[in-house]
C-alpha cells in the first residue's frame, strides 16, 4: 500500500486525487482478468426455480451481494481450521446450515436421523462436483468420483474382487507386510522394564510404506520392485499425498476453480507433474504385467487374480476405457493404502492413552493363539482374525472418536422435502458431518469417552465410519482385515506408550483427516 500511494506521489506531482479513477479503472480490469475464467463457476446456480428462496430458508451466516458467505470461510490454512471451523459453525447455525460460497450454496448436516435417511435412501448420492472434477483431470475416472447413473455399474465390476475368499488369500501378505515393519521397528525399542532406552519417534511414516507395500501387491499382484524402483514408488506415495493436500486447498479458494488459472501457479503445476508421473508410473506397471501374462497361463488362476489382472481383462472386453483403467487403478492404491495406515496409527495411538484397554486385547490375543502367542512367523487365518472381538470394539471406537471421513462431500440426486416442508433442492452440494454426528448424544451417551464395549450390541445406526448406502466403502473388510492384523501384530511384539494428548493431534483434513504425527515409545512385550 505505501509503495502504491508513493508510486501516485511520483506519477501525480503531489496530485493524487486526479489518478484514483485510473487506479480504480486498474484495478477494476485486473479483477476482471482474474475471474473472467472463473465467471462461469462463480456465478453457476445449482439448477432452475427459485433455489436461492429454498436453501435461504435454512439458517446460515448473513449472505453478501457477490461474495455469498465466503468472508467467514477459512480460506487461508482450508486443510488445518475446516474441521474445527465447521463444529464452530454447527454450535452456531444448528444441525442443518447453509454456506453460499460465492453463488454456490452448501447444505451442512450434523442431524445424525437426517444423514442415515439421506444416505440409506440414496438421496445424496452424487459426489461434491467440485472435488469430483479435480478427481476426474487427475486421476482418470475412477470409482469415487463416477456419477450416480454410471456408478453402480462400475460398483458391480468392483465388488467380485472383494469376496471373503480372496482377502482370506490377502491374510498371509499382509502379516509378512506386518513382520518387515516389527523389524524396522526393532531399533527404537526399549527392554520391557524400563521405557528409558526407547525412543520417541513418529508412528505414520512406517505404517503408511507397510499399508501402501500391502496395497500395492493386491493392486498390481507383483513384486512392483521388478517393475520400478524403490525410489519411483516412494516418490509415487508422496505424490499422491501431494494431490490429495492441493485439491482439498484448491476447493477452498474460489479463485482457483478455473483449470486456466490453475495450471498457471505453482501448486497447480506440482500437482499437474505428480499426476503425469503418477500416470507413467502405473502404465509402466500395466506393461510389466502385459508381459508377465503372456508368459504364464492366466486364465488358470482366476482365482488368484490382482486387481489388475481383473481390471486388464475388462479393458481387454473392451468395458474399461484406458482413462477408466487408470482412474480405477489409481483408486484402489490411493484409497486402499492411506485409509488403512491412519487408521492402524490412530487405534495405536487411543490405545497407548488407555492403557487398560490395550491389556485386555493382549489378554485376548494370548488367550486365541495360546502358545502361538509371541511367535510372528505363525500367520493369521480368518478364522483367527474373527475372533479377536475387543481388538475389533476398540478399532470401531477408534473409528467413531476419529471417523478417517469426517465431512461426506456430497450432490443432491433429486429435490429432497425435509419433515418440516423445507427443500434441498436436487443438484446442491451437501456436507454430511459424520465428525458431529459420530459425538451425537442420542446414540453414544457420554460421546466424548472411549468406550469399547457401546458397539458390543450390534450395530448403532449413526455409526458411519465407511458411509452408508451405495456409495459407502468397498473395501472395507479388506480395510478392517488389515487394521486387525497389523494392529495384533504391533501389540504382540510391543508395549504402547504416547507422549501426545489427544487434544495434541494436528490434524489436516485432505478429504481424509490425517494427523500431522503420532509420536510414539515402544517397549519390547515379554512374552
Ligand atoms: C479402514 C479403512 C477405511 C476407511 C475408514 C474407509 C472409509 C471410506 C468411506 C467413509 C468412504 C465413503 C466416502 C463417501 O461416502 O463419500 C469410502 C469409499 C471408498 N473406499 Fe474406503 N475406507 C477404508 C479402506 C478402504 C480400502 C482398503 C479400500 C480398497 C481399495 C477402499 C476403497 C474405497 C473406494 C473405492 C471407495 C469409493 C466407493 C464408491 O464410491 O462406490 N477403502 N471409504
Amino acid at each position: 500500500m505505501i509503495s502504491l500511494f508513493s508510486f501516485v506521489d511520483v506519477l501525480g506531482k503531489k496530485e493524487t486525487g486526479n489518478l484514483y479513477p485510473y487506479l480504480v479503472f486498474l484495478l477494476v480490469v485486473i479483477l476482471f482478468i482474474v475471474l473472467f475464467p472463473n465467471l462461469k463457476t462463480v456465478l453457476w446456480r445449482p439448477n432452475k426455480g427459485n433455489v436461492s428462496g429454498a436453501i435461504d430458508e435454512f439458517p446460515g451466516p448473513l449472505k453478501l451481494p457477490f461474495l455469498g458467505n465466503s468472508y467467514v470461510w477459512p480460506l487461508f490454512h482450508p486443510s488445518k481450521e475446516i474441521l474445527g471451523w465447521t463444529r464452530a459453525a454447527v454450535k452456531k447455525w444448528g444441525p442443518v446450515f447453509r454456506m453460499w460460497n460465492f453463488s454456490r450454496p452448501y447444505i451442512f448436516i450434523s442431524s445424525s436421523d437426517l444423514a442415515i435417511k439421506l444416505l440409506r435412501e440414496g438421496l445424496v448420492d452424487d459426489k461434491f462436483e467440485y472435488l469430483k472434477n479435480v478427481s476426474v483431470a487427475i486421476n482418470g475416472v475412477g470409482l469415487v468420483a463416477l456419477d450416480s447413473e454410471v456408478h453402480p455399474k462400475h460398483r458391480k465390476l468392483w465388488n467380485p474382487f472383494f469376496n471373503l475368499k480372496r482377502i482370506e488369500n490377502s491374510i498371509g501378505y499382509m502379516h509378512s507386510e506386518g513382520l518387515k515393519l516389527l523389524e524396522t521397528l526393532e531399533s527404537l525399542a526399549g527392554e520391557n522394564s524400563t521405557s528409558c532406552r526407547s525412543q520417541v519417534f513418529d508412528l505414520l511414516p512406517y505404517v503408511a510404506h507397510c499399508t501402501f507395500d500391502i496395497a500395492c501387491r493386491i493392486c498390481f499382484g507383483v513384486d512392483l520392485n521388478e517393475a520400478v524402483s524403490r525410489d519411483c514408488l516412494h516418490q509415487y506415495c508422496s505424490d499422491l499425498h501431494t494431490i490429495s493436500v492441493n485439491i482439498t486447498e484448491r476447493v477452498f479458494r474460489p479463485w482457483l476453480r478455473s483449470d486456466w488459472i490453475y495450471y498457471k501457479t505453482t501448486e497447480g503445476r506440482k500437482t499437474k507433474q505428480c499426476a503425469e508421473r503418477g500416470a507413467n508410473l502405473i502404465k509402466k506397471v500395466i506393461e510389466f504385467k502385459r508381459e508377465t501374462r503372456k508368459c504364464t497361463d492366466h486364465k488358470h488362476q482366476i482365482a488368484n487374480t490382482c486387481f489388475l489382472d481383473r481390471m486388464l481383462d475388462l479393458h481387454e472386453q473392451g468395458v474399461l476405457t484406458d482413462t477408466q483403467l487408470l482412474g480405477e487403478l489409481n483408486v484402489f492404491v490411493s484409497a486402499g493404502s492411506d485409509t488403512s495406515g491412519i487408521v492402524i496409527c490412530i487405534v495405536i495411538f487411543y490405545l497407548s492413552l488407555h492403557p487398560e484397554h490395550q491389556e485386555k486385547i493382549v489378554q485376548e490375543l494370548q488367550e486365541v493363539l495360546g502358545s502361538d502367542f509371541g511367535n510372528s512367523s505363525c500367520p493369521f487365518t480368518w478364522d483367527i482374525l474373527k475372533q479377536f472381538k475387543y481388538l475389533e470394539l476398540c478399532i470401531k471406537e477408534c473409528l467413531r472418536l476419529f471417523p478417517l471421513v469426517p465431512i461426506l462431500p456430497r450432490r443432491s440426486t433429486e429435490n429432497i422435502k425435509l419433515e418440516d416442508g423445507r427443500v434441498i433442492p436436487r443438484g446442491v452440494d451437501v456436507f454430511i458431518n459424520v465428525d458431529v454426528i459420530h459425538r451425537d448424544p442420542k446414540y453414544f451417551p457420554d460421546p466424548n469417552i472411549f468406550r469399547p464395549e457401546r458397539h458390543s450390541e450390534g450395530p448403532i445406526p449413526a455409526f458411519m465410519p465407511f458411509s452408508i448406502g451405495n456409495r459407502n466403502c468397498v473395501g472395507q473388510v479388506y480395510g478392517m482385515v488389515t487394521v486387525k492384523t497389523i494392529v495384533a501384530q504391533l501389540l504382540m511384539a510391543y508395549n504402547w506408550e504416547t507422549t501426545q494428548r489427544e487434544e495434541d493431534l494436528q490434524i489436516l483434513y485432505q478429504t481424509l483427516q490425517v494427523p500431522e504425527s503420532v509420536k510414539c515409545k515402544i517397549r519390547k512385550r515379554l512374552v
